[in-house]
This record gives structure tokens, C-alpha cells and sequence, in this order.
């Protein structure tokens, strides 16, 4: 079986594992972080060394604090003890430096042409028009869509407007992206072709990405390492797994597998002992 590795340090990354272009993403700290909402304690003392360029996927049980730990990096939870930091910066709130990436593409303005909704965060940073014009396209171009610049939100497919979302984010040009199941609302086929264009847009861009899933073959395919959280409340990090396969991915790979394998097993006992914890016997309801 696949063997977790302690939440220290990332292993230095080898010729073999670094498809990055761009060297564009910063190192995050995530050090002894606790997060309470009042008297409930979501998660308590993670702590995980993300590299800079490096692909982290976060899974766990459902209700564990994978979103929560999210928004705490992103800067919109701040942490009741512990401290994230970004390239050795503490983040203390939103930082153009972060992107997100939500599950719902109703993110984007509806009354915004795709272009416009690219241009949006360039826009607010004051770059020119031409600046705006150049940044939309290049990101719409990265995900595929220059031809659909002048459409509306509305008038894409569920697919085209998350890529639009995830050009949104590029074109602030931010070092991490943390995406929080952005292909959870998709169909099975678009969600393959994203995941597909994922791992090439990620090539290009080379920021730091930590991705939350509950789905262990996309982990598999996209991440550089897994980290499986426990169930909560006050859920910490279980393990951590390195991802040593070529890319791009072979599934049937036989390190893949037994990836699976350990993965499905960490998070099954996790989702036994939550099931467990609200009185329902796993054994007894299967
Ligand atoms: N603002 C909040 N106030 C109170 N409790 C909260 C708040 N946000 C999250 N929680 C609680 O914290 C826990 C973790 O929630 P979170 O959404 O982070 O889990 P998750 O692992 O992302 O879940 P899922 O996989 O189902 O999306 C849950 O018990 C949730 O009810």
C-alpha cells in the first residue's frame, strides 16, 4: 500500500514531478491552525507545508472543515489559533496574491459580457484598457474561450462558465488558487474534460493550487500531494500522500491504484467514525 508521508515539509519536487512553466506560485504555510465558530470547534492544529508550484488536494469527510480551511488561507475566516502565511506573509484577509475558485459559476456578473467578467479584477487594479483587453484574452485563450468573448454568462454551458470563473481568476494573475470543488456541480463527461484542462492550465500558469475535492480519482490525477483530513468537529490532517506518477496520468497505473486503495481506506474509517459519532452504526445501516 501507499505509504503517507508526515505534513512537514513537501519532498523537493524532482525532474519528474515539476511540469511547470510559469515558476509563478508562492510557498503557503499552514501552521498549527484552529478555527472556532463560537463554541464549535471546526478544525484544530493543521499543519502543512504547501511548496511553492506545488498542486495540494485536500479530501475528508463531508462536513470536515476542508471549505472552512479554505477560506481561512483565502483570508475570509480568520483562525482562532495557528497562523497561515503566504511566501513567509501572514494573511490577515482577501489579497489579490489568493484567487478562488467557487463550485458555483454564479460567481460571475450576469450583466457582463466574458470578456468583461475576465477584465473585471485588472479593471479594479487600475491596468488600462489595453492592459484589460490583453489579460482577458490571453486567460480566455488559456482556458479555451477566446471565441466566446462577447457572449453573456448566460449563454454558455455549465462547463464554459466555470472556465470562464477560473480565467477570472488567472487574469488577477494571484501566485495561489485555491479551488474549492470546482468541478463538483459538473456532468461526469464535462467534469473529465475539465479535470483534463485542469492539469494543463495549472502547467501553464505555475501558481500554487490547493484544490478540495471529495472525489479520489481527481485527486489522483491532478495532485502533487494528497492530504486526507479527519472528521470533525475539530478535524486535523490524518496523513499525507505523495503523488509519484508521470503525468499525464495513467489510471490503471499500478501506483495508482494502490493510491486509491490507501486513500479509500483513510477515508472510509473518517466517514465510519462520523457516522459513528451521530449514532448511526455503519455496520448495522449497510
Ligand atoms: N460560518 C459558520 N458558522 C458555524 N459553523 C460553520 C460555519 N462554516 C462552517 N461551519 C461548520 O464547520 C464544519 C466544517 O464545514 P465545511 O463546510 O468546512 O466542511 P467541508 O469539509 O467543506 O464539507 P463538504 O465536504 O460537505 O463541503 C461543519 O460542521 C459546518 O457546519
Amino acid at each position: 500500500m501507499t505509504k503517507a508521508i508526515q505534513t512537514g515539509p513537501a519532498p523537493a519536487r524532482t525532474e519528474g514531478t515539476d511540469n511547470r512553466e510559469g515558476g509563478h506560485g508562492a510557498a503557503v504555510r499552514v501552521d498549527g491552525v484552529g478555527i472556532r465558530f463560537g463554541s464549535f470547534h471546526a478544525v484544530d492544529g493543521i499543519t502543512l507545508d504547501i511548496a511553492a508550484g506545488e498542486f495540494l488536494c485536500l479530501l475528508g469527510p463531508s462536513g470536515c472543515g476542508k471549505s472552512t480551511l479554505l477560506s481561512a488561507l483565502a483570508g475570509f475566516v480568520r483562525p482562532s489559533e495557528g497562523v497561515l502565511t503566504v511566501d513567509g506573509k501572514p494573511v490577515t484577509g482577501p489579497d489579490p496574491d489568493l484567487g478562488m475558485v467557487f463550485q458555483s459559476s454564479e460567481a460571475l456578473f450576469d450583466w457582463l459580457t466574458v470578456r468583461q467578467n475576465v477584465a473585471f479584477g485588472p479593471r479594479m487594479r487600475g491596468r488600462s484598457r489595453t492592459e484589460q483587453h490583453e489579460l482577458a484574452d490571453e486567460y480566455l485563450g488559456l482556458v479555451g474561450l477566446r471565441h466566446c468573448a462577447d457572449r453573456f454568462p448566460g449563454q454558455l454551458s455549465g462547463g464554459m462558465r466555470q472556465r470562464v470563473q477560473i480565467a477570472r481568476v488567472l487574469a488577477n494573475q494571484p501566485r495561489v488558487v485555491l479551488m474549492d470543488e470546482p468541478f463538483g456541480a459538473l456532468d461526469a463527461q464535462t467534469r473529465q474534460v475539465m479535470q483534463e484542462e485542469m492539469a494543463r492550465i495549472r502547467q501553464a500558469s505555475g501558481c500554487t493550487v490547493v484544490f478540495v475535492t471529495h472525489d479520489i480519482e481527481e485527486a489522483i490525477l491532478l495532485a502533487d500531494r494528497v492530504a486526507v483530513m479527519t472528521a470533525g468537529p475539530a478535524a486535523s490532517v490524518k496523513s499525507v500522500y505523495p503523488v509519484d506518477l508521470p503525468r499525464p496520468r495513467d489510471e490503471d497505473d499500478p501506483t495508482a491504484l494502490d493510491l486509491r486503495r490507501s486513500l479509500r481506506q483513510d477515508i472510509g474509517e473518517e466517514v465510519r467514525k462520523a457516522l459513528r459519532d451521530q449514532g448511526l452504526d455503519p455496520e448495522e445501516t449497510s
